[in-house]
């Protein structure tokens, strides 16, 4: 297993000093030793003793807290483990592999397939673009709900090829990715790694499977980059990307249209529209503002030449949960076969957003009035590192296709964001990002 993240990340642990250093001088010190070394050695060897425990075998306490136990990709019980997340609990049910899925909406979109007794797989590689210790708490909420998240990364092609050669996934929600606008000119190197190489290394384990699975992947808003007409169809031109991250995008959209095209496989790209919810990515703006405002810190806030309003079309988590499932459950089959395309197959793009922009200065009002703490606002000119000054989505593609229709106002989804993060970070945690 490759357990280096592949992203170089900016995360920065804090580390504690948790242990006292003593010297001993007398006998009882050295007893005392002893039995730490004794317990220690059996701790050791309690945790890599692989066993199966059962979602409700498990405490119901903090999930964070809970010691996740890790498993070596390969072995029996490791196999037996991912058999038993993937497997189909209910009579339509479909056999899922989601990647990312220790991230923002992977773990959303997992813990809902699972729910409704699809099966689900996870696969993460839970590097440190953001507090880890987020993504194992995610995992530890899935593991209580059965799903198994094999630690790993979509450019292991033999870890990936082994995931199929166990389970017959008819499906795949691929949402691994790096996300982010701005750090693109800080690393562009992992934007290119998990976006670029890593979609291909995907889609060509894919096409050589025998049956092929359909794929939904998460594509972007920021594909329409310096598109000015509004709202953003599915239609509009998304040749000019303005940040590489969005480039990268744009290219999954590229590659996706190759693939579909050579080897028959089924494909569905969704343009998610600035998510935002509750167990969300700390490095958004909605989640470091509400952090800073309870700090006292001041935030920037981005505005437009000659004060022009920044605004982005922010979409609550669950209404792009019940688009991903509804995008899953119209899909086609993939038509290839031995890596050979025996007819054309489907290949669809919906943008998934809310329709109603808001300006980022409302959201921090928003966040003000929730929080019951005055913003320290540092308006700033919009950075030229990726950013565009607003998004809007169009959704009556997915309307029609899947009906999709998204319920949640920012001030509704907002409420439920910050109970979540009061609710999260009073447990001790630190909200570092
Ligand atoms: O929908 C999308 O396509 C993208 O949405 C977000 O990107 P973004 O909309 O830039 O989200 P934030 O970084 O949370 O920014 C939200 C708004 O706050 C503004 N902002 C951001 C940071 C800051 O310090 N100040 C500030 O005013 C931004 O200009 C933007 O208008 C995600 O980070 C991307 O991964 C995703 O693909």
């Amino acid at each position: 297993m490759d357990s280096t993240p592949s992203t170089p990340g900016k995360f920065k642990m804090e580390k504690g000093s948790y242990f006292h250093r003593s010297r001993w001088h007398t006998s009882l010190a050295k007893l005392t030793f002893w039995s730490f070394v004794f317990l220690g050695i059996m701790f050791i060897f309690f945790f890599r003793t692989p066993s199966i425990p059962s979602p409700s075998s498990l405490p119901a306490a903090d999930p964070s807290r809970r010691s996740l136990r890790t498993y070596n990709n390969g072995g029996v019980a490791w196999e037996k483990r991912v058999r038993s997340s993937a497997r189909i609990r209910s009579p339509n049910g479909v056999s899922v592999l989601v990647t990312g899925a220790a991230g923002f909406v992977g773990t959303h979109v997992s813990a809902a397939l699972k729910r409704r007794g699809d099966g689900v797989l996870g696969l993460d590689n839970f590097n440190n673009y953001y507090d880890p210790s987020l993504k194992r708490a995610r995992q530890a909420l899935l593991e209580r709900t059965g799903v198994f998240i094999v630690e790993g990364d979509i450019n292991d092609v033999e870890l990936v090829k082994k995931l199929f050669k166990i389970v017959t996934f008819t499906h795949v929600i691929h949402l691994a990715a790096q996300a982010g606008v701005r750090y693109a000119m800080e690393n562009p190197g992992s934007y290119v790694h998990s976006n670029i190489a890593g979609f291909v290394n995907l889609l060509e384990v894919c096409k050589s499977i025998n049956p092929q699975p359909a794929i939904v992947w998460a594509s972007s808003s920021s594909v329409y980059g310096l598109n000015t007409k509004v709202p953003f169809s599915e239609r509009d031109r998304t040749d000019q990307p303005a940040s590489l991250y969005a480039a990268t995008k744009k290219a999954g959209e590229e590659i996706a249209h190759t693939y579909n095209h050579i080897y028959g496989l089924s494909l569905t790209g969704l343009r998610f529209f600035t998510v935002y919810g509750p167990w969300g990515r700390p490095d958004m703006a909605y989640f470091f503002f509400t952090r800073d405002i309870l700090k006292g810190k001041s935030i920037p806030i981005f505005e437009a030449a000659n004060h022009g309003t920044v605004a982005r079309d922010f979409t609550y988590i669950d209404d792009i949960v019940r688009g991903c499932l509804g995008a899953l459950d119209t899909v086609e089959k993939s038509t290839g076969s031995g890596g050979k395309k025996t007819g054309p197959a489907q290949l669809r793009v919906f943008n998934l957003g809310n329709t109603s922009p808001v300006p980022v200065s409302e959201l921090v009002n928003i966040l003000e009035r929730l929080l019951k703490v005055k913003a320290e606002r540092n308006i700033m000119k919009l950075p030229r590192n990726g950013d565009v000054q607003f998004t809007h989505a169009n959704i009556s593609y997915a309307q029609t296709e899947f009906g999709y229709k998204p319920k949640t106002d920012l001030q509704s989804g907002l409420k439920k964001f910050v109970q979540w993060y009061i609710n999260y970070y009073s447990d001790g945690k630190k909200a570092n990002q």
